[in-house]
């Protein structure tokens, strides 16, 4: 059987987009782990599958696979070529778009200019709900990662979050780092390792090492993350540009129990067909 797929991409972090709305298909994971594979396959941070709601109030419900095949609870910048992908496809005339995930109920609206600007849902940092292991709710925590302590925000976008506070970004070290951090065992679930650089009360610099994909050209809920903790410790002010190596976004966050929005571009590559047992 032949599976059409969509290539997109937010700031450089990119995705395989299969709507099975209109196709049947069941993906497992060393199936996804293959198509991933920049080598070998398609090559792809997350795969993005759009399937219709189950709940009558919502437009679709969109599941998120990363590189390794895990299922994961939600994608900033995937939500973004989600809404651009089901307005290209003719799969909703609405500009306005509720969707259904695994991490909660997201609306998205297309703007004039092309750009999507997503309600994120409110950031948590309660430890039971990132989940990590700690049983204060505090702004910074604690870990030990090789004899060294780091502080850290921890914070749930739905899915996972540490928040890390560098002095330069360019050379923080992410790849070592970032893996160890990525599955230190006070997060049960594994984490998304972000490395914010502080330049002003409205800008950061970041990067992320990404649960299950590794550092990616972007993370949408990283970002959310890094600006959700920033702005919970002073450190920053509504809104808020978010510099990563892919591009910019643009944050604003009211405060605590608010719903956080990001805006920023999505990008359609190319359309493509690929065999699938
Ligand atoms: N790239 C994403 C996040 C994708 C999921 C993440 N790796 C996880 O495991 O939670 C984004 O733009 O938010």
């Amino acid at each position: 059987m032949l599976l059409h797929f969509t290539k997109m991409h937010g700031l450089g972090n990119d995705f395989m987009v299969v709507d099975l709305v209109t196709q049947r298909a069941r993906f497992d994971e060393a199936c996804i782990r293959q198509l991933a594979d920049r080598h070998f396959g398609i090559g792809f941070d997350q795969l993005l599958v759009v399937e219709p709601p189950r709940d009558p109030d919502m437009d679709f419900r969109y599941r998120i696979y990363n590189a390794d095949g895990s299922e994961v609870e939600n994608c900033g910048n995937g939500a973004r070529c989600f809404a651009r992908f089901v307005c290209d496809q003719r799969l909703t005339h609405k500009r306005e778009i509720r969707v259904e995930t695994q991490g909660g109920q997201l609306t998205l609206v297309i703007e004039d200019d092309g750009r999507v600007r997503v309600n994120m849902g409110a950031p948590r940092f309660a430890p039971a709900d990132v989940p990590f292991d700690a049983t204060e709710d505090r702004p910074l925590h604690d870990i030990v990662v090789d004899g060294e302590t780091l502080q850290v925000g921890v914070v749930s976008m739905g899915n996972p979050h540490a928040v890390l506070q560098v002095d330069d970004v360019d050379n923080a070290p992410v790849e070592t780092l970032g893996p160890k951090i990525e599955s230190h065992p006070c997060f049960p679930r594994r984490v998304n390792a972000g490395f914010m650089q502080v330049v002003s009360r409205h800008a950061v610099r970041l990067r992320v090492f990404e649960r299950g994909a590794g550092e990616t050209l972007a993370c949408g809920t990283g970002a959310c993350a890094a600006v959700a903790s920033g702005i919970r410790r002073g450190l920053l002010e509504s809104p808020v540009d978010v510099e990563l190596p892919g591009g910019t976004l643009t944050l604003e966050w009211a405060g605590d129990g608010e719903p956080l929005f990001m805006t920023g571009p999505a990008v359609r590559v190319f359309d493509g067909r690929v065999p699938l047992g």
